[in-house]
């Protein structure tokens, strides 16, 4: 937590759901309608076929609707990929940039990530630039200096704590059941503020930073009470409510 932000607790559906999921969404935004707490955002980021259902569903809850990536340009010859502006259109209040699955699989490196971040803002988006570590990097002892040059690399200069939320994801803990202990997400943490404090000044204070990666019920209430943790990137525990609504009462409870 960080005196002064509202938590973001956010969902990334990655390649999974169909319309038969679109049930667990509102189940998602029922929970968020009764009672849980008014100062935690929600946002659910779904494949781009669903977007649009998911924003209609979502439009008469508290629970935002968003995507999970985005190409640099607003329109031209892209053959299957899809805009900011598309995203927008399609209901979209965030968008997810530089997944370490997108960085992988797909060869992105910081700059296009840059370029995506400023794509996102171009088309009224919110930006949630994802950075981490790989086992190798950590085992190496190159955790920091990997978060560092990401930040320094995937961060716009004139990101606000408007228009970015960033979002440390070790690759070694997405979807493994592993994960960091305390002291190592503090670091973390502490770390990528003191470089967007560099790059950003003052309005570093105020940027939320997720921490993502095997995030549950059962380990919320321990890596989101660390200093610096603004909120979560939920994967997997986000395609079933009841989890992604255990995790947002997680932090309701390190708030109270
Ligand atoms: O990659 C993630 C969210 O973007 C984390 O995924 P898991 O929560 O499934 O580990």
């Amino acid at each position: 937590m960080t005196p002064g932000i509202r938590p973001l607790v956010a969902g990334n559906w990655k390649m999974n759901g169909t319309s038969a999921s679109l049930n667990e969404l509102r189940m998602i935004g029922n929970g968020f309608m009764s009672g849980l707490d008014a100062e935690t955002e929600a946002l659910v980021c779904v494949p781009a076929t669903l977007l649009s259902h998911a924003a209609e569903i979502l439009s008469r809850t508290p629970v935002h609707a968003g995507g999970e990536d985005c190409h640099t340009k607003e329109s031209g010859a892209y053959t299957g990929c899809i805009s900011a502006e598309m995203l927008k259109d399609a209901g979209a209040s965030h968008v997810i940039v530089g997944h370490s699955e997108c960085r992988e699989q797909r060869g992105e490196d910081d700059a296009t990530v840059q370029a995506k971040a400023a794509a996102a803002w171009r088309a009224g988006l919110v930006a949630i630039i994802c950075i981490g570590e790989t086992q190798q990097q950590r085992e190496a002892g190159a955790t920091l200096e990997v978060l560092s040059r990401q930040v320094a690399g995937s961060v716009p200069p004139s990101a606000t704590p408007s228009n970015t939320v960033i979002a440390y994801e070790p690759v070694w803990a997405i979807g493994t059941g592993l994960t960091p202990t305390a002291a190592d997400v503090a670091e973390a943490h502490a770390h990528i503020r003191e470089r967007l404090s560099e790059k950003l000044g003052a309005s570093a204070t105020k940027t939320r930073i997720l921490y993502g990666g095997s995030v549950k019920p059962s380990n919320a209430v321990e890596l989101l009470g660390v200093r610096n943790v603004d909120g979560a990137l939920v994967g997997g525990a986000s395609l079933k409510a009841a989890d992604f609504l255990g995790i947002a009462e997680a932090y309701r409870s390190i708030s109270g």
